[in-house]
């Protein structure tokens, strides 16, 4: 497919198995064109939930119809707790009762639960079957649909189960966030935010000036969505399994996970990036307390944080939190877990962040005291 100016394009080089995250306004009405490009003659099984179905579907099929694509829609709930057993089963059906074959595909429309809940069913239904992303939110867009990684949360755990199954397609329609309710915007944003405080220490600086911009549309929110991919693609390219530097990644999200679970994923309470955002200001805060980062940078990781209206403390989830031996508890179903030894990403500053194996779980649990005591 040939580049339109407004469209941007990264590559996610994974050899033969490469694929494209398209970025730009209006590639929504697109899709069934530059689908029909990658995958010629599929038919397509989509899924969605009822908040994204109501505001575009009706573009989507309709594009669809243009090319000639057939296709079936499943509308499942909004929300964290669809990424479930019962509604895995809902999709998995949903693909086998349209009787598509492996050479067709399911198409995720929406966020990152859509994603990684049509990604699993992809992954497992005929063994493995064509997949294409259309992110809806900010978290989406910049994270969830790069990369793979799919799956579903159980009560013991987030993501406890699931397989990594590649997309063959992201079209990442930048128009269709005007939508997005302004809390869940705030919630993708921790993900942005979380590739400067890996390792781009300058793109954090810029997102400190220019955060106001990315909310409010226009260029810088492309530039943003485009270095985040970019970022993410690059690490997926080397480390598709994470075996590795892909560990990164999961910043912030040891402890924001655990505070998922820990509030039985009840989007009311807290949702992924929120968790994210919280989790990352406590790992800026425990690295301080292990003498691996100064107290300053934890301090404007926080700041910034604050400024754009995320949340940074265990205090600041709704509801009250269960006490840090559960809270460990949680932390310790983690997928980084090593022969039962704690892993962190950690960090020596902003931009510095690196996997720390064998954390040791009294640690853990002081800071997690300490912390649950507002101190
Ligand atoms: N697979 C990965 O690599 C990866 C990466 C990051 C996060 N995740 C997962 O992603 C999930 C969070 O994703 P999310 O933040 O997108 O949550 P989400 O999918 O629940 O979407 C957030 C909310 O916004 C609504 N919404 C989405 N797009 C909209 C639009 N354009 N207009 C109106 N409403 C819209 C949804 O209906 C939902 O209510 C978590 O389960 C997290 O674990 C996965
Ligand atoms: O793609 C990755 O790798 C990530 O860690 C991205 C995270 O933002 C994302 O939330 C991911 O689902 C977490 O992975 P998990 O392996 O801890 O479930
Ligand atoms: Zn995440």
């Amino acid at each position: 497919m040939t580049d339109t100016p407004s469209i941007r394009t990264v590559t996610v080089g994974l050899g033969t198995r490469a694929y494209s995250i398209r970025i730009g306004a209006g590639l929504l009405a697109r899709a069934g064109a530059e689908l029909a490009a990658v995958l010629p003659g599929a038919r397509v099984a989509i899924i969605t939930d009822e908040h994204v179905a109501v505001a575009h579907l009706p573009a989507l099929q309709d594009g669809f119809n243009e090319q000639g694509i057939g296709h079936s829609a499943l509308v499942l709930p909004a929300g964290e707790t669809t990424k479930s057993f019962e509604h895995l089963q809902a999709a998995v059906s949903a693909v086998i009762d349209a009787r598509l074959e492996r050479g067709d595909a399911v198409v995720a429309l929406g966020g990152g639960v859509i994603g990684d809940l049509a990604g699993f069913a992809a992954g497992i239904v005929r063994r493995g079957m064509h997949f294409v992303q259309l992110p809806t939110s900010l978290l989406a867009q910049v994270d969830s649909s790069v990369g793979g990684k799919t799956g579903i949360n159980t009560a013991q755990g987030k993501n406890l189960v699931g397989v990594f199954h590649q997309p063959r397609l992201v079209l990442a329609d930048t128009s269709v966030l005007d939508t997005l309710p302004e809390r869940e915007f705030r919630a993708g944003y921790a993900e942005v935010a979380k590739y400067g405080l890996i390792d781009k220490p300058d793109f954090f600086a810029w997102l400190e000036e220019n955060w106001r911009e990315i909310f409010a549309g226009g260029p810088a929110r492309t530039e943003a969505i485009a270095i985040s991919c970019q970022a993410k693609a690059d690490v997926v390219a080397r480390d598709e399994f994470e075996t590795g530097d892909r560990a990164l990644l999961n910043l912030g999200h040891t402890f924001g996970h655990a505070l998922e679970a820990a509030t039985g994923y009840n989007s009311a309470r807290l949702v992924h990036g929120e968790g994210v955002a919280i989790g990352m200001a406590l790992a800026h805060r425990f690295s301080a307390r292990l003498n691996q980062a100064s107290p300053d940078d934890a301090a404007r990781v926080e700041a910034h944080l604050k400024t754009v209206g995320l949340p940074t403390r265990l205090a600041d989830v709704p509801g009250g939190l269960p006490d840090a031996e559960r809270l460990l508890g949680y932390i310790a179903q983690d997928k980084k877990v090593q022969r039962g030894a704690l892993t962190f990403i950690l960090t020596h500053g902003i931009g510095q962040s690196f996997i720390a194996r064998d954390v040791p779980a009294s640690a853990v649990l002081a800071f997690l005291e300490q912390e649950s005591a507002g101190s």
